[in-house]
């Protein structure tokens, strides 16, 4: 099993390290689009977002549209539609890389396994906080880098352990604004629940108000799960209006502990299976 190497957030490492070289970029008002910045450069990011009903989860396709080998990487892919999303990335010319899991879920079966089987060079990446099985492990200050961009890992724990935030880069040549992805740690208007898999509302309010509240107010936040027809949101708007961290610490964890839903249907199997990536085999 590899360890994941990539780059610590650092003014000392060089923006385009050689072993890397594959890049992201990114843009809002279309899905696909230029994004000028205060460098010479533009660079294209291709973004998804795809929806499983089932389990309202939502999956991420981010893409370099630019770099000559179009390389990609998928946030959350689910089982159910590994095939629908291989196929677009087939459609699209892209070179599919990474499969980032933001946490070991409860309520779906992670696609990682079945996509390493269908396309054997793919790399699974969670963080090592999870305990799971995966080809790369990140955490706190790593760098995920395809093309000339790259997602920052910002450890968010609370909903799970091992949850993490995926941000887009913050440097002159990356996304303006920046987005988030945020799987359950933040919700659209709510946030994910904290009562399993060493759950806990002290440590998510925390979270979301140290690493993603910090963000810039017109930072994109995208969430693994919607419930109620949402899609995206902002820092600012959540900071404005999400009926759960608006409130004081204590009130917070007052709310969790009185949420009262029912288990996920799927726990006893979705939980072993992302232990591993989603398949019962070995990785690499
Ligand atoms: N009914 C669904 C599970 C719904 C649920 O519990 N969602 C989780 C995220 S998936 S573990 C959650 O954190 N919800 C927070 C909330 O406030 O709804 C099923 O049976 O799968």
């Amino acid at each position: 099993m590899l360890k994941f190497n990539f780059i610590k957030f650092s003014p000392f490492f060089p923006s385009k390290p050689s072993f890397f070289p594959l890049s992201i970029s990114t843009t809002i008002r279309s899905q696909m689009a230029s994004f000028s910045s205060s460098s010479s450069s533009s660079s294209k990011l291709l973004f998804r977002q795809l929806f499983e009903k089932e389990s309202s989860t939502y999956t991420y396709l981010l893409a370099d549209a630019s770099h000559a080998e179009k390389p990609a990487l998928l946030i959350d892919p689910v089982d159910k539609t590994v095939d629908r999303d291989l196929s677009l990335i087939q459609e699209l010319g892209l070179k599919l890389v990474y499969a980032l899991n933001t946490h070991v879920h409860a309520d779906h079966v992670t696609g990682t396994g079945l996509i390493k089987s269908k396309v054997p060079d793919v790399k699974s990446v969670i963080s090592k906080a999870s305990g799971a099985t995966a080809d790369l492990y990140v955490e706190q200050g790593d760098k995920i880098r395809f093309g000339d961009l790259y997602l920052e890992v910002r450890a968010t724990p609370g909903h799970t352990l091992g949850c993490l935030t995926y941000v887009t880069g913050d440097a002159p040549d990356q996304p303006q604004p920046r987005m988030a992805f945020t799987g359950d740690t933040l919700l659209i208007r709510g946030c994910g629940r904290t009562d399993f898999q060493g759950g806990s509302s002290e440590n998510l309010y925390r979270s979301i108000h140290s690493q993603i509240f910090t963000l810039p107010k017109d930072t994109l936040l995208y969430p693994a799960h919607d419930y109620k027809g949402f899609s995206v949101s902002t820092v600012g708007e959540e900071m404005q209006y999400n009926p759960r961290l608006t409130k004081d610490e204590e009130t917070f964890k007052n709310i969790m502990a009185n949420l009262k839903l029912s288990y996920p249907k799927m726990i006893d199997v979705a939980v072993p299976a992302n232990m591993v990536c989603g398949i019962q085999s070995k990785t690499s």
